[in-house]
């Protein structure tokens, strides 16, 4: 196998449309519904118009929850509420249809797939399809090896470009991206510090079921220790996931980077896929362009990923159960977005209006709108 040269996918991100863009938004201008009068929604709708290629916007039809999921050798340190090793109970619980995810899933017809990269349990515990991806039995416990050796990094980012292709081949057209983990939000927070070159106290935070003052502490040191360890291989991200990451974050970054590559967008869950945006972003500067971020977690480590990648929560309702709750909550906000761009009719008059009498004002507000474009989401 050739080795993976993480820079061409640089090249291979495109910005979505900027033209498509502008088009959303005069549609926008000329509905009867004032601009502006939607909030956020108005946004949202521009933005799916874009990502999508198409105005009016194109209703989102087959989504799909996408869930990596692994175990992480630093919970042995009693950093996580949950007993190290215990992700297969949390992936059992999805797949059985008895866990929140499930619920909601089922309530909003979206079907879930869950990826096994790292798990620690027998593979034949799950069936073929969630499990053929699987590089190892757990990630190393970071504070003290390394989470992956280069060439399970490797095969794991693959694994996640590989998974992003078959979604984006079989008519998947939006992902709601979230992770099952037991000690996946230490390993995240460390990626955040990392690359914002902060503190283990600024991001860690109480992860899953939340764990007490003592278990916080063990947390932060964890977390400090492993920073150590990332820092003198920062500029290299995908050693920098082998270090200090794991199966089931290397491959969500590949598979983030491989999404906006096939031009799917993708709606992020909690801290954990926030992380892996992070790392993605610093391969490909255009990427975020393609993600949402779908709620506020709470764990200070997500605040801090999207504040970097110009990403706002687009809920915040205190949900911190991880495996993509958060971000499919927003996935009817995103579909009513859409719903409204495409179909409030436009004003009678506004298809009439003269070119010279809107054309001033129009392109004083085009040019004035397209350096935000990026980051006003
Ligand atoms: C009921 C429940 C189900 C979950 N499934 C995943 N997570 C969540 O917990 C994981 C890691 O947290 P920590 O780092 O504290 O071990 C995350 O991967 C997240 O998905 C869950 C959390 C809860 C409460
Ligand atoms: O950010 C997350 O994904 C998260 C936060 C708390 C608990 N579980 C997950």
């Amino acid at each position: 196998m050739s080795s993976l040269n993480l820079d061409d996918f640089t090249d291979l991100i495109e910005r979505p449309d900027g033209g498509v863009r502008r088009d959303a938004e005069a549609r926008r201008e000329r509905q009867i519904v004032p601009a502006g009068a939607l909030g956020r929604l108005d946004e949202l709708g521009e933005w799916l118009a874009a990502a999508r290629g198409t105005v009016p916007v194109r209703p989102v039809e087959r989504p799909r929850v996408v869930l990596f999921a692994g175990d992480h050798g630093v919970a042995e340190l009693g950093v996580s509420a949950r007993p190290a090793g215990g992700a297969e109970q949390l992936v059992r619980a999805v797949l059985e249809g008895a866990s929140p995810v499930a619920v909601l899933a089922r309530r909003l017809e979206v079907p879930v797939r869950v990826v096994d990269m790292a798990l620690d349990c027998d593979p034949a515990a799950f069936p073929a399809d969630v499990v053929r991806h699987r590089v190892r039995r757990g990630s190393g416990r970071i504070d003290v090896e390394d989470a992956l050796t280069l060439q399970e990094a490797e095969a794991a980012l693959r694994a996640g470009v590989a998974v992003a292709d078959e979604e984006a081949d079989s008519g998947t057209d939006l992902v709601v991206l979230g992770d099952v983990s037991v000690g996946g939000t230490t390993v995240a927070a460390v990626l955040v510090a990392a690359l914002c070159g902060t503190d283990a106290s600024v991001v860690t935070g109480r992860g899953g079921e939340a764990i007490d003052d003592l278990a916080w502490m063990r947390k932060c040191a964890a977390v400090r220790d492993a920073l150590r360890r990332a820092r003198p291989v920062l500029g290299d991200q995908l050693q920098l996931l082998a270090t200090v990451g794991g199966a089931d974050l290397a491959a969500m970054t590949g598979f983030l980077l491989q999404c906006a590559v096939r031009k799917l967008p993708v709606i992020l869950d909690g801290v954990v896929a926030a992380a892996c945006a992070l790392v993605a972003q610093r391969v490909a500067f255009r990427a975020p362009d393609w993600w949402l971020a779908g709620h506020d977690s709470g764990e200070p480590g997500q605040a801090k990923a999207l504040d970097r990648m110009a990403l706002e929560p687009l809920l915040e309702q205190g949900v911190r159960v991880g495996e993509g709750v958060g971000a499919l909550l927003a996935l009817p906000l995103v579909r009513s977005a859409a719903a409204l761009a495409a179909e409030l009719p436009e004003r009678p008059e506004a298809e009439k209006e003269p070119e010279a009498e809107k054309e001033p004002a129009e392109e004083g507000e085009t040019a004035q709108r397209e350096p935000v474009e990026k980051t006003d989401m």
